[in-house]
């Protein structure tokens, strides 16, 4: 099958790491189904990395979560050859790095690559501004030019003022910044971030995850992001990759992780989330209904809602754009008055969400209204109804009869 590589920026393929004096030995083929702790213990390899496979989209944020011990350090450093792999393919952009000679790899991780760890990496006696310009400095970028950037970067992460300070006059959280700085003023294409907020207090580690995601909605970069903690994954992640002794056990968005883990291993770790913090509208939404249309009068209307066996009616506009909610009640004492058209009238207010709002949002929308909430695009048209029960259950009606 052919790739398309103008969307797809690494794709891993097969990828195995294999600590040990002789990992070869690893794929004799009576070892294929053999636990990784057995290996250890019969041939006293470590495998690391056990087949992986994945893709990651330009402009994706992808997730990689594991346990102590899963694989993800390896991973990402596999990726970039910090370690050299034992078997299988990694392309970024659809060549393959582990074919790379020692000099084009070191330009491919210049120019493409930044990272951004949990022990920040910071030179210690360099002052903020230089810590940041450091990445241009090893390209030969020069002074102003370097500065220039790395200004813009420490406006980016929020530390503007703070340019001639030491990382060690700072706190944990700035000092991260001053890490993030780094990467982004180096302009890279790929952010490979492992751990980056692991070692911070959960208050400042939710509000550097709140700004990577505000941030990354701005500059679409590539991110590789490495953690242990499934919430942290759940939030920043586009695609989440569970790893688990080396492998990967599923693959796939936040949403489908928590509604539908692959194995019992998933779901212990899934167990404890909370579903209205991932699920979205778009996934309980469902077709209207019924709706109607502002100039076609109440018999229509009467008509839609029979039709549609429900007592409220979403009137819509030119181009779909939602206009309100008509009652049966006041449909048949429109028939009954013979207005003609619902043109003008004063139609009860719906409530309205877009199709990326997590349940937990449409709760207390869905405690003001005995309507169902209308799911509407930016422009107002609508796509789709939620009922309460959907916001109960997390699944839309119809899916729950299927
Ligand atoms: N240099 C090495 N030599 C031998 N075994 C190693 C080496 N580096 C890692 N391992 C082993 O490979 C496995 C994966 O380790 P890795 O550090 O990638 O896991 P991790 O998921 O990143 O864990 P952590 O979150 O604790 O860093 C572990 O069993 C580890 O002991």
């Amino acid at each position: 099958m052919t790739q398309n590589y103008d969307t797809i920026q690494i794709d891993v393929r097969n990828l195995w790491k294999v600590f040990g004096n002789n990992p070869r030995l690893v794929f004799q083929d009576k070892y294929a189904s053999a636990s990784r702790a057995e290996i250890q213990e019969e041939l006293g390899q470590v495998v690391a990395l056990r087949d992986v496979s994945f893709k990651v989209q330009k402009g994706q944020t992808f997730v990689i979560m594991g346990l102590s011990g899963s694989g993800k350090s390896t991973l990402v450093r596999c990726l970039i050859r910090l370690i050299e792999s034992t078997q299988g393919e990694v392309l970024f952009d659809g060549e393959n790095v582990l074919t790379f000679s020692s000099d084009k790899l070191i330009e491919f991780r210049r120019q493409k690559i930044a990272m951004v760890f949990q022990h920040y990496g910071l030179l210690p006696h360099r002052r903020v501004l230089d810590n940041v310009a450091y990445g241009l400095e090893i390209r030969g970028v020069d002074k102003d030019e370097r500065h220039q950037q790395a200004l813009e970067a420490i406006e980016t992460v929020g530390l503007k003022g703070w340019e001639y300070y030491l990382p060690s006059e700072m706190s944990g959280g700035m000092q991260q910044r001053i890490g993030l700085a780094r990467a982004l003023a180096a302009n890279s294409e790929v952010l490979l971030m492992d751990e980056p907020f692991s070692g911070l207090d959960p208050l400042i580690r939710r509000e550097m995850q709140d700004e990577l995601i505000s941030l990354q909605a701005s500059i679409q970069k590539t991110i590789v992001f490495i953690t242990h903690d499934l919430n942290e994954a759940l939030k920043i992640g586009d695609r989440i990759a569970i790893m688990r002794d080396g492998e990967i056990v599923q693959e796939g968005s936040p949403e489908e992780i928590v509604t539908l883990p692959a194995d019992d291993y998933v779901t212990s770790f899934v167990q404890d989330v909370s579903r209205s913090k991932v699920i979205q509208a778009r996934a309980i939404m469902q077709e209207p209904d019924a709706v109607v249309n502002d100039w076609q009068g109440p018999r229509a209307a009467l008509h839609a809602m029979r039709s549609g066996d429900t007592d409220v009616l979403f009137v819509l506009g030119r181009d779909n754009v939602l206009k309100g909610v008509l009652t049966e009640d006041q449909a048949g004492k429109l028939a009954r008055q013979k207005v003609e058209s619902l043109r003008g009238l004063e139609l009860d207010q719906v409530m309205t969400a877009d199709p990326d709002s997590y349940i937990e949002d449409l709760i207390p929308m869905a405690a003001q209204t005995e309507h169902p909430i209308a799911v509407v695009n930016e422009e107002g048209r609508l796509l789709g109804e939620v009922h309460r029960g959907a916001l109960l259950t997390g699944m839309s009606d119809e899916a729950t009869e299927a």
